[in-house]
């Protein structure tokens, strides 16, 4: 089985991967949509990108291109916990000496605090993923610059942690999708299974007033727990917006699809995004 995930090697997402999957051929990518558009060509079975982080919320990449451009089923989540350090070149170890911060997006937004602190006067660059930001401190030992990465890619880049556990917030972690072309489900043993969600996205209608009130009477006289509601832009147009809801069980025969007709006949479009289980990795030194 191909096994795509968010690259280089040492991410968080192979860690992901690696936690879901134990055996496979692990394939790395560069950036999320082109891990995403590998499973829609075939060239991999399964996808695995990041899609929420607790510090930093969703990773609006992932959604989106879920949504208008790969319209692919999730068939399981995962998730991680977080713990970032600050990577530097062997040759370069003095902190204060560091120009230059380089890492994913949310990766710098979960150090915020460090950085204002400790490097304040630092720049900050950002790069597709936490490991290729270490490969690139790796590959520029001339540069005064640090990754925020964790410890897998410390060892697969030949990195020093000048300073460990450098998130802002304890508790940090991350929550990856699998993305598959079909929508069936796989055997997973190892991950603890912590739930099974089904993600729903809808579409009110235009001028309707109370509409929202109304999708979410449907969920709630049914006893349907939603875990989180979140709004994305369709892009059509300002102020028009999908809502992205996550509700807690698998699609069975009655209550959710129950809600379905009656968002249906309110005027709603509905698309299911999944139905799938959920796991949790536990805080490993791989991950630490
Ligand atoms: O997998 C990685 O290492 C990434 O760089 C991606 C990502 C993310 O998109 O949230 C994954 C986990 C961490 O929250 C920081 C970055």
């Amino acid at each position: 089985m191909k096994i795509g995930y968010l690259g280089p090697k040492g991410t968080f997402t192979e860690m992901a991967a690696r936690g879901l999957y134990q055996k496979g051929e692990f394939l790395p990518y560069r950036t999320i949509p082109s891990c995403m558009d590998a499973v829609a060509t075939e060239e991999i079975d399964l996808a695995i990108v990041p899609i929420e982080n607790a510090i930093e919320g969703t990773v609006n990449l992932t959604l989106d291109y879920l949504i208008h451009k790969q319209r692919l089923p999730i068939v399981a989540g995962i998730t991680v916990p977080i713990v970032q350090h600050l990577l530097v070149h062997p040759s370069n170890e003095q902190l204060k000496n560091i120009e230059k911060v380089v890492s994913h997006p949310h990766a710098i937004a979960q150090c915020h605090d460090f950085l204002q602190t400790q490097l304040p006067e630092a720049e900050w660059e950002y790069m597709n993923s936490t490991a290729a930001a270490a490969e690139y401190v790796a590959e520029h030992p001339d540069l005064s610059v640090a990754a925020i990465a964790n410890e897998l890619a410390a060892k697969e880049y030949g990195l020093q942690i000048n300073h460990s556990d450098i998130h802002d917030y304890s508790h940090n972690r991350t929550s990856f999708v699998v993305l598959r072309k079909q929508a069936y489900q796989m055997k997973i043993d190892g991950p603890t299974h912590v739930e099974d969600k089904t993600t729903l996205m809808v579409t009110l209608p235009s001028d309707f007033s109370g509409a929202l009130h109304q999708v979410l009477s449907a969920f709630a006289w049914r006893k349907l727990n939603l875990t989180k509601i979140e709004s994305r832009p369709t892009k059509t147009g300002l102020g028009n917006y999908f809502f992205i809801i996550d509700v807690q069980g698998t699609m069975d025969e009655v209550l959710i699809p129950g809600v379905i007709s009656e968002l249906e006949a309110l005027g709603c479009g509905v698309d299911i995004l999944g139905s799938y289980p959920c796991f949790s990795l536990a805080y490993s030194k791989a991950n630490a």
